[in-house]
């Protein structure tokens, strides 16, 4: 290396260093699990379960809220058997509410949450439905119910607990979109708005609770293996299993860590796996800045990001293309017969 490579590379070590050692400065304080109260919208199945599992672990108090009294007695069991705490006051709790629908019985039912294991440090917002099909496959009702579950459930629940954040002056809120929340996607009409959503809220209510040292987490997760996700493979559009293929499918257990070790510190995008960091990194627009090393990822990496979408834009639109081709010709060959 000549001379002036040296210099550059010294020069971008010092960076480096100084990026580090500024980073306290904005970063959130962590907040930590152990003797945390943690409610888990959607805790009873799925990423919602496997992140109540590894708040159990790092010694939190849990309730798991959803529907389905059964489902739920049964995740309590299975929750219950990671608990690590010697005293009796490590406990596991399920609340049966529909979070969609009623905001004053949503509301009623956090308040018996807290009465039984305390005032909430972590909310996380996991309940969630999809549906897939092609635009106008889907039914009216379909995005009602998509706005419903997957957008209103988190406002009702977030509405319930703010309040006693503030007045505390902290917590932690959890959103979880999808990596269909980044980017609209075939056959996700419905569902990639009600995850966009999420992301609006996300990001005005940020502005709204960090002088009171709230920070909230928007988690963006691809294809995870849970009942939910064999649910919609039922009935997915081949384009959308296609191109939701391209980022893989990831354990509920794996995208739980990554969601809560960024819940811990602050992170407000928390993203899984390369395809993953490189959409968040691509598509961070105006969002709240929680780590200098980040932002300098976001300014340093989008443009090449741009370019790498291209490509896989590209090949979305050859997917769909030979897809369509061979709708086209099975229905052709369903009319001659
Ligand atoms: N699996 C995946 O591929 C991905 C999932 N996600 C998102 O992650 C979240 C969890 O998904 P996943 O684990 O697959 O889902 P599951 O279907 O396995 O679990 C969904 C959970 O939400 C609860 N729930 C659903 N509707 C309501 C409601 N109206 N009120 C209260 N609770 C409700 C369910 O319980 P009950 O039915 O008893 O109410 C269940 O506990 C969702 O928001 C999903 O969109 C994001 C990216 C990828
Ligand atoms: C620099 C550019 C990088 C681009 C990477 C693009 C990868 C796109 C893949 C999208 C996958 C969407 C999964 C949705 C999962 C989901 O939410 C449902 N399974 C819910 O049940």
């Amino acid at each position: 290396m000549t001379m002036w490579g040296w210099v550059a590379l010294a020069v971008f070590i010092v960076f480096i260093i100084i990026l580090y050692l500024l980073s306290p400065l904005i970063s959130p304080p962590p907040l930590k699990l152990r003797d945390a109260h943690v409610l888990v919208t959607g805790g009873s199945s799925g990423i919602g379960k496997a992140l109540a599992i590894q708040a159990v672990k790092q010694g939190a108090r849990v309730t798991l809220v959803a529907r389905n009294e059964k489902k739920l007695e049964e995740a309590k069991q299975e929750v219950t058997t990671y608990v690590t705490s010697q005293d009796k006051t490590q406990r596991v709790h399920t609340v049966s509410v529909d979070l969609s629908s009623d905001y004053p019985s949503v509301e009623k039912a956090f308040q018996e949450a807290e009465k039984t294991l305390g005032a909430v440090d972590f909310l996380i917002n996991c309940a969630g439905t999809s549906v897939a099909g092609r635009f106008e496959d889907l039914s009216i009702s379909d995005f009602k119910k998509m706005i419903d579950i997957n957008y209103m459930s988190a406002v009702h629940a977030t509405r319930a607990i703010v309040p006693a954040m503030k007045a505390r002056g902290q917590g932690r809120i959890v959103f979880v979109s999808s990596q269909a929340g980044q980017i609209g996607l075939f056959g996700f009409t419905a569902y990639s708005a009600s995850k966009f959503a999420l992301r609006g809220l996300a990001e005005a209510l940020q502005m709204e609770v960090k002088p009171y040292n709230i920070y909230l987490t928007l988690a963006f997760p691809p294809d995870t293996d849970t009942s939910g996700y064999r649910e919609e493979q039922k009935t997915k559009p081949l384009e959308t299993k296609l191109i939701s293929e391209t980022s893989g499918l990831l354990t509920a257990e794996n995208v739980a860590t990554v969601i809560l070790s960024d819940t811990v510190v602050g992170k407000f995008f928390s993203s899984i796996s390369l395809d993953g960091i490189m959409l968040s990194n691509l598509t961070c627009g105006f969002s709240p800045v929680t780590s200098l090393m980040e932002a300098t990822q976001q300014v340093v990496t989008m443009g090449l990001f741009r370019i790498i979408s291209l490509f896989y834009l590209a090949h979305f639109e050859r997917i769909i293309y030979r897809c369509k081709l061979q709708r086209d010709s099975e229905a052709g060959s369903k009319k001659q017969s």
